[in-house]
């Protein structure tokens, strides 16, 4: 290794291996650690020194194997082959073994630095498996360390294995002569930037990786290439097939003497587990329990508790009588202009309107539901969930992976436009983000919907009712209208482990973190942009211009103005609803229409950012304009329905 640069270190691996575990206890960093696959989307970098010498440590999205297959392990590849890594060091499962080594071998071929890190040695251990390391280092011809990111065993041996880590001999695991000729002759042809050693290329190639393929179609000798790699497939099983049971093959052989089991400990616990675990995805119980979770997660605690209780203490409690007197009462006895008095304390003053909106409305809705997705999160729940509702999803040409960005959206929807990364198909990716941005209320807005409506349990079980139903019709239209098939279904079920207290509370706090620096800016913006707005008079003409639309939907016209502040922010516009609503100005069927079209409209100025980044500008907008037509003909319908019912 060079000595005056920092060490470049990649951590790799399947998804829900402990990658991010490791990466926070190795740097000090917090990234978010979940029990489902799939919770990194994006790479997170961050440092240790050693004995005086930096190390930069790179945490990857999950990859089950160098051959990519959705974007976000095509990010992780390139890294791979792109940036000469000093190590890398691949996280595994260690009660996965067999199947996991795979990918060490992979990254052994392509003559990577690898170190083995065989994580959560501790259920390992649970489950009665004895692992002999010595041997798996001896056979693999690489470090291999044993860590329990969770009792932090271990760890402190993989950071000095990582930081005294000297280049090996790389050996090579000979699969049959037929297809050790086959890689000779194609290395032979190959001249292009692929970014790995041409062993790992000519498998690579002979598995059908399109990553190689793109740039070996280019090649002088691509004819040579072709013709050998027909010759090999002309069998009956497919050559990637081949390679991978002949893989197989080597590695059950090591797995056979390393592996040894013992009785396993803790039995009870692993029972009363997997019978929580089964019982959670399968529909006779598995629905009643969805029902249960979302009760009390997100009814009780977020609705119930953050949205009602929380946010009526901070408002009613410390906003209205205490904060916003006293900021009153100095503006008043400091500032000689009416204009800056208002701009700071005025109807959309920065400090009474924005800060109040954010601090006072906003962050209980959204703390408490990111505490209580924590805890699902970390149970292990989610991927069960995605199961259970699989069968479901294919009438809307998803899968069940679709489940955890559609429940994150229930958070924050600009989150979770990011995290369809995890979905496999450019489909799956597109209509799940038109799902999110049309029908998932994001948990500012559910917090206020619920806060607007829970005072009439019809009035929730129409709105919700409602939203079920055009989720149900626009998925399945969708379905219809996007041309493609679905992928299939092939999420790791996880056991179900008891929530880390830490953990939990430190990712929600860090949510919370990124979403308030997120949120607190645009809200300041969105208050001196109104005020503006309002003193100039052009906000005054912009509401008479919604004013008729509102009438359509038989909304009063004060409503136009939180319609448009929605269109900064939809939790913004839903705030502004709030205070109509306490005021007293809406009956029950007009905040149920404000609700819907509310819940419905065009994503917040942040999601729609998103969207355009993760989507394309066109995409976006395109989905934007149907969103505001769907939105609006849905309240349309929705006003005319209970127009008749209620009168
Ligand atoms: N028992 C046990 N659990 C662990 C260990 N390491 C991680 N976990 C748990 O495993 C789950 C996955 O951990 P993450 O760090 O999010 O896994 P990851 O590899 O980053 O996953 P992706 O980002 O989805 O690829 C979490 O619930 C962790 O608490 C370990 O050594 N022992
Ligand atoms: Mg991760």
């Amino acid at each position: 290794m060079v000595r005056n640069r920092a060490a470049k270190v990649v951590l790799v691996g399947s998804p829900n291996v402990g990658k991010s575990a490791i990466f926070n206890y190795l740097t000090g960093n917090y990234v978010a650690v979940s029990n489902y696959p799939g919770t990194t989307v994006d790479i997170s970098t961050g440092s240790f020194k050693h004995c005086g010498r930096r190390f930069e440590v790179i945490d990857t999205p999950g990859m089950y194997s160098l051959i990519p297959l959705t974007d976000e392990e095509k990010v992780t590849r390139l890294l791979l082959s792109g940036q000469t890594p000093d190590v890398v060091v691949h996280v595994i499962d260690a009660k996965n073994l067999r199947r996991m080594l795979n990918m060490t071998i992979q990254l052994i071929d392509a003559g990577l630095p690898v170190i083995l890190n065989l994580n959560m040695i501790d259920e390992a251990q649970n489950l009665g498996m004895l692992i002999d390391i010595a041997l798996l280092e001896n056979l693999l011809g690489i470090p291999v360390i044993a860590t329990s990111a969770v009792s932090k065993t271990g760890m402190e041996i993989l950071k000095k294995t990582i930081s005294q880590y000297t280049p090996v001999k790389i050996r090579a695991f000979k699969l049959s002569d037929e297809i050790e000729q086959s890689i000779a002759r194609i290395s032979s042809r190959l001249t292009g930037a692929y970014g790995l050693n041409n062993r790992i290329t000519a498998i690579l190639l002979l598995q059908g990786d399109n990553m190689a393929l793109d740039i070996a179609r280019t090649e002088a000798g691509w004819a040579d290439i072709a013709a050998e790699m027909r010759r090999l497939s002309s069998g009956k099983d497919s050559l990637n097939s081949i390679v991978a049971a002949e893989r197989q093959a080597i590695i059950d052989k090591f797995v056979a003497r390393v592996v040894k089991y013992a009785a396993p400990e803790r039995k009870r616990l692993k029972t009363v587990g997997s019978w929580l675990g089964r019982v959670t995805r399968e529909p006779l119980t598995g629905v009643p329990i969805l029902g249960f979770v979302l009760y009390f997660g997100l009814y009780k605690f977020v609705g119930n508790f953050g949205a009602g209780y929380l946010v009526d203490y901070i408002n009613n409690s410390v906003f209205v009588p205490v904060i916003n007197p006293v900021i009153e009462l100095l503006v008043i006895t400091y500032i000689p202009w009416e204009w800056l008095r208002s701009l700071l304390a005025g109807e959309y003053g920065i400090f009474t309107m924005g800060f109040r909106y954010a601090i006072a409305i906003i962050l209980p809705i959204v703390g408490t539901f990111f505490l209580a997705f924590a805890v699902l999160e970390d149970t292990g729940y989610l991927p069960r969930l995605a199961m259970l509702v699989d069968s479901i999803f294919r009438y809307f040409g998803l899968n069940g992976r679709a489940v955890i960005p559609l429940t994150l959206g229930l958070g924050c929807g600009s989150m979770a436009v990011m995290v369809t990364r995890t979905l496999e198909t450019r489909r799956e990716r597109l209509l799940t983000t038109f799902l999110l941005s049309l029908t998932i209320p994001c948990s500012a807005q559910l917090g206020v919907v619920l806060a607007l409506l829970s005072h009439n349990a019809v009035a929730v079980a129409v709105w919700s009712l409602f939203m079920l139903t055009v989720f149900v019709i626009t998925g399945w239209f969708s379905a219809k209208l996007v041309p493609g098939g679905r992928s299939a279904f092939y999420m790791e079920i996880p056991p179900l482990r008891l929530p880390l207290a830490g953990n939990v509370v430190k990712k929600a706090y860090t949510r919370m973190a990124w979403y308030f620096m997120e949120i607190l800016p645009v809200f300041l913006i969105t208050s001196v942009v109104l005020w503006a707005g309002d003193r100039s008079g052009v906000l005054d003409k912009m509401i008479k211009y919604v004013q008729p639309a509102m009438a359509l939907i038989g909304l009063p016209q004060e409503t136009a103005q939180a319609f448009l502040l929605g269109f900064f922010r939809r939790d913004y516009g839903a705030a502004g609803l709030y205070d109509l609503a306490v005021a007293g100005k809406l009956s029950d069927a007009q905040l149920v229409v404000a609700a819907v079209a509310l819940t419905l409209f065009v994503p917040c100025v942040a999601q729609f950012a998103v969207m355009v980044k993760e989507r394309g500008i066109i995409t976006a907008w395109v989905m934007v304009a149907l969103i505001s037509i769907i939105a609006f003909g849905s309240a349309f319908v929705m006003h005319n329905v209970l127009k008749l019912l209620v009168l």
